[in-house]
Order: structure tokens, then C-alpha cells, then sequence
């Protein structure tokens, strides 16, 4: 059976641009409401633990301005337990964090990181709060998420993004087993990172897939949607001026 299939937008890369220059502009609580309107079923945030982009002080902010759910992805740290508990977003994704690495790289090891995992994931289900694990599309990690008592698990498309030809076709056939696997163990699959317009059929089209996490490619194509009308409001102002 095909489940609807739900789009969860990750708006960290706005956070990013913000930062890098330490104002307020652009806000990605604003780029939240604008995919709610455009028809996002969700937000996607990743307080990293240095950082980088999304604070604090947004979570607060989504969380009072959002009328659709938002996933909070977080590290399995206390100080990250505390702020989930704080304010309990709709959602926690468990993911796996190192402090110089570019991106997430690779999934959570539910496997070996068992006994870490487990009261962060009871504390975050007694407070009614949905635990996702981002994990590899490997059958041991999703024996792991089952025994954590995970309600979904996040399927890491990133290798499948970079990859080519028959290999990316194998890594396909790995995420496409996993989801029919964490499916059949009443677990809801989601799927994201590296999606782009060109290699997010083949993902969306597998049956148990619930939901899709989309970020960095989104805002990065926002440039070529609207950075011509940017240019031309500027030019008109400028104009008015004279
Ligand atoms: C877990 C995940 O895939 C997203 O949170 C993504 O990692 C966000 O971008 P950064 O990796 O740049 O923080
Ligand atoms: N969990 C994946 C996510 O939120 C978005 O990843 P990306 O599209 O920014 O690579």
C-alpha cells in the first residue's frame, strides 16, 4: 500500500547565510511560514550543537509561530535533551553529530550506540514528543531503532544523492529494502539529505515512504527563483530615488 507522502522542509541553509553575516536577515523563521504557504507539511531544524545555524532562540520562535509540526533534529546530548524537553517540538530526529564535519555524515549507529540512546528516546517519548533515528538504510540499525521503540526512522539519502550509475541503483535498492523492512515492523520511514529535483523520484516513489526532509537544495534553487525579482526591486527603488 502507497502511503501519502508528506513534505518536511529543512530551513537550516537560511540560518546559515543569516549567520554569516550576524544580523537578523535573512530569517528562517520567515522562510518556515513562506514553505508552510507553498505547501511544506512540516519544518525541519537541526540545532547543532555548535551552532552553525539554527539557535536557540529560533526554536522558540518556530515553535510559536508554526501551525504545522516541527522536526527538531538533535544530537543524543543531555544539553540537546533539555532544550527538546523544554519545547517539545512535534518531532525529535536523533542524529549522529561530529563538530568538524561539513554535513551529516552518515547515519546514526543505533547498533552500537544502543545504551546511549535509550533513555534519551524514553525521555523524549514520555514528554509525547515523536522520536525519528536518522539512520543508514541497514537492517541492523533498523533492529536497533525496533528495540529502542522508535516510531520512525529517517533513512540517510546522502550516499544515494552523490553516487552514480549502478551504484547509485544499489544504494536505491538498500533504502527501498529498509523502508519495506521498518515498515513491516510498524515503523514509519522517512527519507532525506542531498534530495534535489533530479534525484528525488526514485525516492518519493517507494511505497512506505511517509515523508521527505528537504533543505540545502531548496534554498540554494530559491537563488535562481528569486534572486532576479531581488535584483529588480533594488533596481526599481534606486531608480525612485532619482
Ligand atoms: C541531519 C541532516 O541531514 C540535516 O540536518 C542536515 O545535516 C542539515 O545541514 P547541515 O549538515 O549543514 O547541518
Ligand atoms: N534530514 C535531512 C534534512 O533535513 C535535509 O537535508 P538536506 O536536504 O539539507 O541535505
Amino acid at each position: 500500500m502507497t502511503t501519502p507522502l508528506r513534505l518536511g522542509v529543512n530551513i537550516d541553509h537560511v540560518a546559515t547565510i543569516r549567520n554569516a553575516r550576524g544580523g537578523e536577515h535573512p530569517d528562517p523563521v520567515k522562510a518556515a511560514l513562506l514553505a508552510v504557504k507553498a505547501g511544506a507539511d512540516g519544518i525541519t531544524a537541526h540545532l547543532r550543537e555548535d551552532r552553525r545555524h539554527i539557535r536557540d532562540a529560533d526554536v522558540a520562535t518556530l515553535m510559536a509561530a508554526l501551525t504545522v509540526p516541527l522536526n527538531l533534529e538533535m544530537a543524543a546530548t543531555q544539553e540537546m535533551l533539555d532544550i527538546a524537553l523544554r519545547y517539545k517540538p512535534h518531532a525529535a530526529c536523533i542524529v549522529p553529530e561530529k563538530r568538524e564535519e561539513r554535513t551529516t555524515e552518515g547515519g546514526l549507529d543505533a547498533a552500537g550506540q544502543f545504551d546511549v540512546l535509550k533513555p534519551v528516546v524514553a525521555a523524549l517519548a514520555d514528554a509525547g514528543i515523536r522520536v525519528s533515528l536518522f539512520i543508514e538504510a541497514d537492517a541492523l540499525q533498523i533492529d536497533a531503532a525496533i528495540r529502542l521503540g522508535a516510531p520512525v526512522v529517517e533513512l540517510h539519502t546522502g550516499a544515494y544523492a552523490h553516487l552514480t550509475g549502478e551504484a547509485r541503483a544499489a544504494e536505491l535498492r538498500k533504502i527501498t529494502d529498509a523502508a519495506a523492512l521498518a515498515a513491516k515492523n510498524g515503523i514509519e520511514p522517512h527519507a532525506g539529505h542531498g534530495l534535489t529535483f533530479d534525484n528525488v523520484a526514485p525516492i518519493a516513489a517507494i511505497p512506505q515512504v511517509a515523508e521527505l526532509n528537504i533543505g540545502h537544495f531548496l534554498i540554494g534553487e530559491a537563488i535562481f527563483g528569486g534572486l532576479e525579482g531581488s535584483i529588480r526591486e533594488m533596481r526599481r527603488q534606486m531608480d525612485l530615488a532619482r
